[in-house]
């Protein structure tokens, strides 16, 4: 990791429309080298499309986004994921009829890597139960398991920043506990940035210092979750819901 942060994101100014419909709007934020940001929001509040802007799978309509200073805007996927910012996806992201070794390899080969890369991945695959099952195919295993496999993939990749969207989404409470781990990981092992667009208010409190809450495409509150759940707007714009939809 770099002690002076220099692979700092910077998103200014980010919109987008699809034809009439304005997803989100002049949303600026930063997320330093290193740190963890939650984005939590209702549904349909453009959460996706952010990444998907931000990972240059979408152009944006107006507004920048930067990786150290270097210019993300407008760039194609593959370009934006080369620099560094790579995704991970609400649903599985592997090639589905592939073993689980074969996708690892295909994506270790994307990044340019090596044994070492199968290395640095051997206590992550004990740890999420995917050790056993690298000849298995992909589409085969267990949902868990399957969100647990594209989020190792991500991670061969070597990523400076990873956005993560609803990595928690249909795990059960064990497995929740392993996107924490995962996470972790991310953090201590190659000193990447993360971005984690979730429901899970406890997941959100437990990884993210920051979060920031999109409403109506619009940046309606940032800061820490304590401070930030807390506010009458945002109990009223979505955490209200939330914590009755799980009660
Ligand atoms: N490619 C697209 N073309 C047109 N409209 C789209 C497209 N992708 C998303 N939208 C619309 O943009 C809005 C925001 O969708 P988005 O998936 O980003 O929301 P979200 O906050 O991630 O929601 P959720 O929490 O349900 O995943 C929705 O109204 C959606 O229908």
């Amino acid at each position: 990791m770099s002690p002076s942060g220099h692979e700092t994101l910077e998103v200014v100014g980010l919109s987008k429309r699809f034809g009439g419909l304005q997803v989100f709007q002049e949303i600026s934020f930063t997320l330093p080298q290193g740190e963890v940001l939650g984005v939590i929001g209702p549904n349909g509040a453009g959460k996706t499309t952010l990444i998907n802007v931000i990972s240059g799978k979408l152009a944006p309509t107006a507004g920048r986004v930067l990786l150290g200073r270097r210019e993300m805007t407008g760039q194609p996927l593959h370009a934006v994921s080369r620099a560094g910012i790579m995704r991970s996806f609400q649903q599985t992201n592997t090639f589905s009829t592939a073993s689980v070794g074969e996708n690892i390899a295909r994506a270790i080969t994307f990044s340019g890597g090596g044994s070492a890369a199968w290395q640095a991945i051997t206590g992550m695959l004990d740890e999420f139960e995917l050790a056993p099952r690298l000849d298995e195919q992909s589409d085969k295993l267990p949902y868990g398991l399957q969100k647990m496999l594209g989020l190792v993939l991500a991670f061969v990749t070597r990523p400076k920043v990873l956005l993560l969207d609803e990595p928690a989404a249909g795990l059960e409470g064990r497995e929740r506990g392993r996107v924490d781990s995962f996470v972790r990981h991310a953090r201590e092992e190659l000193g990447c940035s993360v971005l984690i667009v979730e429901h899970d208010m406890d997941l959100i409190r437990r990884l993210c210092p920051n979060i920031l809450v999109l409403d109506a495409g619009r940046l309606l509150a940032s800061g820490p979750p304590a401070e930030v759940l807390a506010r009458k707007d945002v109990i009223d714009a979505y955490v209200g819901a939330v914590e009755e939809e799980v009660a």
